[in-house]
């Protein structure tokens, strides 16, 4: 199974949930490649396509709320996964979004956004799965990636 991995992240939690599925992906023999939200091609075609990104105002980052994650201490991509659907000609493959969030009633989350945003360019995507960070800088909670390992093996069935 070939599978392309996006993903954005500004302080690295959602970064390492990727890594995390991709080892999980990787172990049940998948041919896995992870290429960043901004330099992401518009045209993809693998067998499965996971798009991840952190929930910001209750979506997906913006330009501003990536500035305001830098004041923060993170880093600002010039673009993201936001951006990338927008200028997608085609996925040809199963789309799986996942995201990272606070939690809670209140959190949102990217991965719904991911799952809309493709919705509007007439692309089907599912949604995955949401792991939690502690904080807006993070850490991930506590068996985050041990989840997110496991759900990487999962989608090799
Ligand atoms: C500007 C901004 C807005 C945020 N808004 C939300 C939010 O609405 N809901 C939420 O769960 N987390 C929110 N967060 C916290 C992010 O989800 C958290 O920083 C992110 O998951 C960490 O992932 P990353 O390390 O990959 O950037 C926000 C963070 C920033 C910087």
């Amino acid at each position: 199974m070939r599978v392309v991995v996006v993903v954005e992240s500004c302080f690295g939690n959602t970064s390492q949930v990727a890594e995390a599925i991709i080892e999980g992906l990787r172990a049940g023999g998948a041919a896995v490649e992870v290429v960043s939200a901004d330099s992401a091609p518009p045209s993809l075609a693998a067998d499965l396509v996971l798009v991840g990104a952190p929930t910001h105002n209750m979506g997906l980052p913006s330009s501003a709320s990536r500035s305001q994650a830098a004041q923060k201490g993170g880093s600002a991509p010039s673009s993201g996964v936001r951006e990338w659907i927008d200028r997608v000609d085609s996925v040809d493959g199963r789309v799986i979004a996942f995201s990272t969030t606070t939690g809670g009633l209140f959190a949102g989350s990217a991965s719904k956004a991911i799952v809309k945003a493709f919705k509007r360019h007439e692309i089907r995507a599912e949604r995955g799965t949401d792991f939690t960070v502690m904080g807006t800088p993070g850490p991930l909670g506590s068996g985050e990636l041990a989840r997110a390992r496991e759900w990487g093996r999962t989608l090799q069935a």
